[in-house]
């Protein structure tokens, strides 16, 4: 199973911009969690921070018993080799072809035959659905095949941490959808730790166990998904329904007098954008028909159960509705 990760009191700055603050939230083992928030809210920056290409000014990153803020560059590197990485753009080399770039961390980091190196390219390759593409240049395929080649080559080194950065960015909904059914598949099949870096509101409904939101340099709330998505915050309910109406602007704030005035042009019949008539918990994606059980629903069910008495009582409803399915099926 996946490692846990757990983050305390983060905050990172650039010079005199402080991108977020008192960041602190738990990444449950081998469970798939999101973090959303608008643009330029820092998620990349918190994404890479977590495997220490970034560092936070203070706080704590625990990862398999070590805090990476304080150990050894010795220790850090061990701890990179848990984390495959997806980055937004692929990040493949151009003048590779597909096999070669997936390759290349195995000839890298390992000293493994190249037959072994072959059976491993060609079981990550038709783990994404790119058997038949592998002497393709990046050049000669899609966007949303080099985010396929991307995620091969971030599992070639049996990560047991993934994160995955905008894996929708430049995908139609539909590509994005079979992107994020890869993801559901990949924690099926080796249950490892998935974070997801988006702000794709189908993906961030469908997709993760857990969902977190980052907004005006802080983390709005993170937990099990039903509590995100029934949550009342005007912040939270503004991104999932991408209506312009609430506190996120243009450029990332609104003060009161702008959300007056926007609120009047509401009022006085003009559209605020978004898709409105969103109601209730979408139902979270399950792996493809043929795969196993994902292990991580049984392990979330009893996590989120005993968290219950915490929970806000619009997410217990749907947390209780979820595990009433569960006895009648297991009936
Ligand atoms: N190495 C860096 N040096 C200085 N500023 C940086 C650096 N990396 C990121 N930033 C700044 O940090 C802020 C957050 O950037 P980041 O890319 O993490 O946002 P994001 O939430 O991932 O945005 P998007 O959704 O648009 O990708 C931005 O203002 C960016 O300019």
């Amino acid at each position: 199973m996946g490692i846990e990760v757990s983050v305390r009191n983060l905050t990172k700055s650039f010079g005199s911009h402080q991108i977020w603050r008192d960041v602190s939230l738990t990444l449950p083992a081998g469970e798939v969690s999101a973090l959303l928030g608008p643009s330029g809210t820092g998620k990349s920056v918190f994404l890479k921070s977590l495997i220490g290409l970034l560092r936070p000014d203070e706080g704590e990153i625990v990862v398999d018993g070590v805090d990476i803020m304080r150990c050894s560059a010795r220790e850090l590197y061990e701890i990179r080799t848990l984390f495959g990485v997806l980055f937004q753009d692929g990040a493949l080399f151009g003048s590779m072809n597909l096999f070669d770039n997936v390759a290349f961390p195995l000839r890298e980091h390992t000293r493994k035959p190249e037959s072994e190196i072959s059976r491993i390219v060609m079981e990550k390759l038709e783990l994404v659905g790119l058997v038949g593409a592998e002497g393709k240049l990046p050049g000669e395929i899609s966007g949303g095949m080099r985010k396929r080649a991307g995620l091969a080559r971030a599992l070639v080194l049996e990560p047991q941490i993934i994160l995955v950065d905008e894996p929708d960015s430049g995908l139609d909904p539909v590509r994005t959808t079979y992107i994020s059914q890869t993801l559901i598949d990949i924690n099926t099949e080796i249950d490892a730790t998935i974070l997801i870096v988006s702000h794709n509101i189908n993906l961030a409904r469908t997709v993760p166990d857990n969902i977190g939101m980052l907004f005006r340099r802080e983390l709005v709330m993170f937990g099990p998904r039903e509590v995100l998505l029934s949550s009342d915050e005007p912040v939270i309910r503004q991104f999932l329904g991408g209506a312009m109406i609430g506190p996120i602007g243009m450029s990332e704030e609104k003060d009161e007098a702008q959300m007056a005035h926007e609120q009047a042009l509401v009022d006085a019949g003009h559209h605020a954008g978004g898709v409105e008539g969103l109601v209730g918990i979408a139902p979270q994606m399950r792996p493809t028909p043929g795969l196993p059980e994902r292990r991580a629903v049984a392990r979330r069910r009893e996590r989120v159960r005993r968290m219950l008495p915490t929970l806000p009582p619009e997410a217990r409803d749907a947390i209780a509705d979820d595990l009433d399915a569960a006895r009648v099926m297991a009936r």
